[in-house]
């Protein structure tokens, strides 16, 4: 199972924002995409969950994602939008509940099987204890948190997350990766979006490094997040940490041009 990126193009106004990208994400695996800020990141997950208009192909186990039935579509692919945002100030397990709409009928309570994958979302995401919360009230971790379990209640085939480390403490964005980790475990393809090398270093089995609109490098994780690639995407040095067998590049410092 496989989603494909084939030649995709974006152009937003009079900007050309994705030049031409391809890329193979195979199903089982996290894949990281990293780059400088601008360089099309949040773009290509978006044309990727066919939310933003794009030349080029994007297919789903060999079916176009652009022409498959939305409900189909949402149940394959999960979205995690960067700073999402929650409109309505319901408690937290009825924002989890959404997740599951793609399963069911708006006008019909969540069934026996709704309410397991709910409940299994939130003890994932350790959000069980907001479960009555309003989301208003919620802490911005708390609230990414609560998202991120909406997206998880879906169960999707394909989880597209962009920035969820962003608004939480050290050890929830563990935790959050971890989970990542076993939905890919459990067979499903998961990018994510991240800015924290280490992280994506710890997280990922594949990396996507973009820069300018375009495809930098993309591979395994030890062959992209490279000193030199490093360098040449974002102008930073790197020391290269040896952890749990793992090299993890740590920023050091700019590199003068
Ligand atoms: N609606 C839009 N109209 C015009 N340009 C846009 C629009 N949305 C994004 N852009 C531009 O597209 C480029 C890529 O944006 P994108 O959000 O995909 O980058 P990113 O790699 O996710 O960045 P960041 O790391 O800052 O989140 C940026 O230069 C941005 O200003």
């Amino acid at each position: 199972m496989a989603l494909i990126v084939h030649r995709l193009s974006v152009r937003l106004g009079t900007r050309a924002i994705l030049r031409d990208v391809s890329a193979r994400f195979e199903a089982g695996r996290v894949t990281a995409i990293l780059g400088p800020n601008g360089a099309g990141k949040s773009t290509l997950v978006k044309a990727m969950a066919a939310l933003v208009t794009a030349s080029g192909s994007v297919t789903l186990d060999g079916a176009a994602i652009g022409d498959m039935d939305p409900r189909a579509r949402a149940r394959a692919i999960g979205y995690l939008p960067q700073d999402a945002v929650v409109h309505w100030n319901m408690p937290a397990r009825e924002v989890v509940a959404l997740g599951r709409l793609p399963h069911r009928r708006a006008s019909v309570a969540p069934s026996a099987l709704d309410a397991v994958a709910i409940d299994r979302a939130m003890a994932a995401t350790d959000t069980a204890t907001l479960a009555m919360r309003p989301v208003g009230e919620l802490s911005g971790g708390e609230r990414a948190r609560v998202l991120l379990a909406r997206v998880l209640a879906g169960e999707p085939r394909w989880l597209l997350a962009d920035e969820p480390l962003a608004s939480l403490d050290p050890a929830h964005q563990i935790d959050l990766l971890a989970r990542l980790q076993a939905h890919a475990q459990g067979g499903a393809g998961v990018i994510v979006v991240l800015h924290d090398l280490v992280q994506a270093a710890r997280a990922a089995d594949d990396v996507l490094l973009l820069k300018d609109g375009g495809v930098l490098a993309f591979g395994p994780v030890a062959t992209v997040l490279t000193p030199a690639l490093l360098e040449q995407a974002f102008g930073v040095r790197v020391a290269m940490l040896d952890e749990g067998g793992r090299r993890l590049p740590v920023p050091v410092g700019r590199i003068d041009r």
